[in-house]
């Protein structure tokens, strides 16, 4: 068992900054929560292709910004948000990476009983920010976490007319990526980040046994 406080655990790929910064509006709504958030990052995988001969990913440790997300980062979270850009209508790769060699963890059911939530952004409005979002949960109900969305009582999910929905937070960034952050966009990332907290501390109180 850690000996740390309980943190929840911020974990994202990105490749423009768009989703690290929804990532860090969630982080926001975390420590507003009173739980300490632990923000990370997960390199990107070069895959060898007929037209790409290379193999090598990026450095052990990034120059700048967020760490790397270690497995035990992982395992003594109380709290999981997962972002990712859409990528063709589903997660990024790296993540997708990422997650396929967390089978330790899920043999060990160390994510089991704790809260998830999901984050995305894409590039246009009907990009498949749903798709991505639905689709980012399956890995982590085979892992036992619990789904936390985001509730229509938030103010911000009815007026918001570009990202953000019941699935989880969004950002849409433009084929550009030139769109900056929406107040309504931050402001739900910021609820999410603090439903996820209070949800991590009121199922850690949680007894499962049968
Ligand atoms: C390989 C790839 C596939 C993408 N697929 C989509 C897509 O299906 N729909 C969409 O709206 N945007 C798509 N995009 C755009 C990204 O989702 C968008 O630029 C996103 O905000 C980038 O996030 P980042 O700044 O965190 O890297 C794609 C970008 C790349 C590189």
């Amino acid at each position: 068992m850690s000996q740390t406080a309980p943190y929840v655990l911020v974990l994202y790929y990105s490749n423009h900054g768009t989703t690290k910064a929804i990532a860090h509006g969630i982080a926001k709504g975390v420590v507003s929560a009173g739980m300490q958030a632990r923000v990370r990052t997960v390199p990107n995988v070069v895959i060898e292709t007929a037209v790409r001969k290379s193999t090598c990913s990026e450095q052990d440790l990034p120059d700048v910004g967020d760490a790397y997300c270690t497995m035990d980062d992982l395992k003594d979270c109380s709290g999981l948000a997962l972002g990712s850009p859409t990528h063709f209508g589903n997660m990024a790769a790296p993540l997708k990476h990422f997650l396929d060699n967390t089978v330790t963890l899920w043999l060990g059911g160390n994510l089991q009983n704790k809260p998830a939530c999901v984050f995305t952004t894409s590039g246009s409005t009907h990009g498949g920010q749903e798709t991505t979002l639905l689709t980012m949960m399956l890995p982590l109900m085979h892992h036992g976490m619990m789904m936390i969305g985001l509730p229509y009582s938030e103010p911000a999910l009815k007026r918001t007319v570009r990202g953000g929905s019941p699935y989880g937070a969004s950002h849409v960034s433009g084929v550009m990526h030139d769109q900056p952050i929406e107040e309504d966009e931050l402001e739900l990332a910021v609820a999410q980040g603090h439903r996820l907290a209070i949800s991590a501390e009121a199922l850690a109180q949680a007894n499962w046994t049968r």
